[in-house]
């Protein structure tokens, strides 16, 4: 065989580049870091393990080398926490953050500069804590209202069987109606393109979520800095939501200011978020300028991405759930009967509450629709030492291995069955935290959002199964859908059918 000089020159000079780039990638240690689990190729380490087989893959990671350990994913070293570092994890909330991490991924600085991405959440879980979750029994007529409203405009009349595809998408649309209704209150909700641009924000802001991040593989800033490259040229995702929000903020926050003025202490507080921001010292304001429009709708923004996208998810995964499980149906049907006959058809949150079956059953599904590791942390201190004594450095991003708390033995033998009255039986609402469900996360960070969640999912549950038969398109449990670590609902169909009254 001959091979021309060219040809050889090439060869050598491919093989020099390769060797530079693996020594310069190559991962440094510190000391005493948790067990780096060997991997074969230089440079692409355990990125492909991580991409495409995440489940089988830490939890065989996890049995040979124990509660903590490093991976080589897209170029840096990752460390995965099982549950006994998780705990430590969310107790240390000064030494790690979710907002620090979430940045290298979801540069969301970059489209709400005003609040520095999801800066401030602090004051939005004191917010969610008192004006939503303390008010929940005020907001639980107007959601119950605002959920059938949906659920008649996006499903509608089954008298003939209908499928519809497309989970998350399609609950984000119904979940819009009552956030928009909490967050930007009864007036303006009732615009269709302000629904409409809850769901927007959060799919816009989501669509960093979808990019890999391939050109971590030279360095992770580069892939942060090609992402947001359009964002640096004006683009926003998320401009026309926000200017829609602005055009129908400005009148209701002028009229109320000027009957605050006028009515005095007569003056009725609407219940809403924007009333709740309107009077809160550094959100609130005197005149409804546009940088004040501009900068209480990034805020708004960050709730509506924070709150939205993922109750949608949830929505979404119960109804496939449910769908797929023939012998729950009857049972589950029976209590929402029961409840509607005794409140007449409507709810008060002591209703929602006594729907235990239905909570016992969302609490499964969510522990089983769990993504396989996230929430993910960066480590705030120069070093943490763990209780097992290993020690990671400044820096750090560490994944919460969600599945080891998930898939647990306190579930039994069969962990990963389908356990719909585990919560019933042992007592533990969907909303209740336990290291044994981390879904919420845990610690001083915990969700504040989850009181709320469950409620919407609930009453939305509740109204889809009085009204309609409910069963997956194939008849069969649908697969979920994984990107990396991270679950997504199934795109099949579930078909809806009116049930005879
Ligand atoms: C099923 C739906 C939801 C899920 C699964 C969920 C999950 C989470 C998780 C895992 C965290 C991080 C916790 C930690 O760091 O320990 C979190 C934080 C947060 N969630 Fe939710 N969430 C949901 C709904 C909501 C809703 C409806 C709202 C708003 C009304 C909300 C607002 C927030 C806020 C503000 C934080 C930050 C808390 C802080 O930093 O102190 N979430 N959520």
């Amino acid at each position: 065989m001959y091979f021309s000089f060219e040809t050889i020159q090439t060869f050598v000079v491919g093989f020099i580049v390769v060797y530079v780039i693996h020594w310069i990638k190559k991962p440094r240690l510190s000391e005493n870091e948790p067990p780096m689990v060997p991997y074969k190729i230089p440079i692409i380490g355990h990125t492909i393990d991580f991409v495409f087989n995440a489940d089988t893959f830490f939890s065989k990671c996890r049995k040979h080398y124990g509660d903590t350990f490093n991976l080589y994913v897209f170029s840096q070293v990752i460390t995965i926490a099982g549950s006994e570092a998780s705990q430590e994890i969310f107790k240390a909330s000064d030494s790690f953050s979710l907002n620090e991490a979430v940045k290298d991924i979801l540069p969301l600085h970059h489209v709400l500069p005003r609040v520095n991405g999801f800066d401030g959440t602090q004051h939005m879980a004191k917010m969610i804590r008192e004006e939503i979750t303390g008010n929940l029994s005020l907001y639980t007529g107007r959601m119950q209202e605002q959920l059938v409203i949906s659920i008649n405009k996006e499903i509608g009349d089954c008298s003939d069987p209908k499928v519809i595809t497309s989970g998350q998408k399609f609950f984000s649309k119904i979940i819009a109606r009552p956030m928009a209704n909490i967050i930007v209150g009864e007036e303006i909700s009732k615009h269709e393109d302000v629904v409409n641009t809850f769901a927007n924000i959060a799919k816009g802001l989501g669509i960093f979520l979808v990019l890999p991040p391939f050109l971590s593989f030279i360095h992770p800033k580069i892939h942060q800095q090609v992402v947001t490259l359009p964002i640096r040229f004006g683009w926003n995702p998320i401009r026309k939501d926000i200017n829609t929000l602005k055009n129908y903020l400005r009148p209701v926050l002028e009229k109320r200011l000027k009957d605050k003025e006028i009515l005095g202490d007569k003056y009725k507080p609407p219940l809403d978020i924007i009333e709740f921001y309107l009077n809160e010292p550094g959100y609130g304001a005197k005149v409804i300028t546009d940088e004040y429009l501009s900068y209480i709708c990034e805020v708004l923004a960050q709730l509506i991405f924070g709150s939205v996208h993922t109750t949608a998810r949830h929505i979404a995964g119960a109804l496939y759930d449910f769908a797929g499980r023939p012998e729950l149906w009857d049972d589950i049907y029976e209590e929402q009967a029961k409840i509607d006959k005794e409140c007449n058809g409507v709810l008060a949150i002591e209703h929602v509450d006594r729907m235990v079956k239905l909570d016992s059953f969302m609490r499964e599904s969510i522990r089983t629709f769990g993504d396989v590791a996230g929430i993910i942390h960066r480590c705030m201190e120069d070093s943490y030492t763990f209780k097992n004594n290993t020690t990671i450095p400044k820096d750090r991003i560490v994944y919460i291995y969600l599945n080891d708390s998930y898939y647990n033995k306190v579930y039994g033998p069969e962990p990963r069955s389908f356990q719909p009255y585990y919560g019933l039986n042992n007592k533990i609402p969907a909303t209740k935290i336990d290291k044994n469900y981390y879904a919420f996360g845990a610690g001083k960070h915990a969700c504040p959002g989850r009181f709320l969640a469950i409620n919407e999912i609930k009453i939305c549950m509740h109204k889809l199964i009085l009204n309609y038969h409910i069963k997956t398109e194939s008849g069969k449990i649908n697969e979920k859908r994984y990107v990396g670590p991270f679950v997504l609902p199934p795109s099949t169909g579930i078909v809806f059918e009116d049930r005879k009254k």
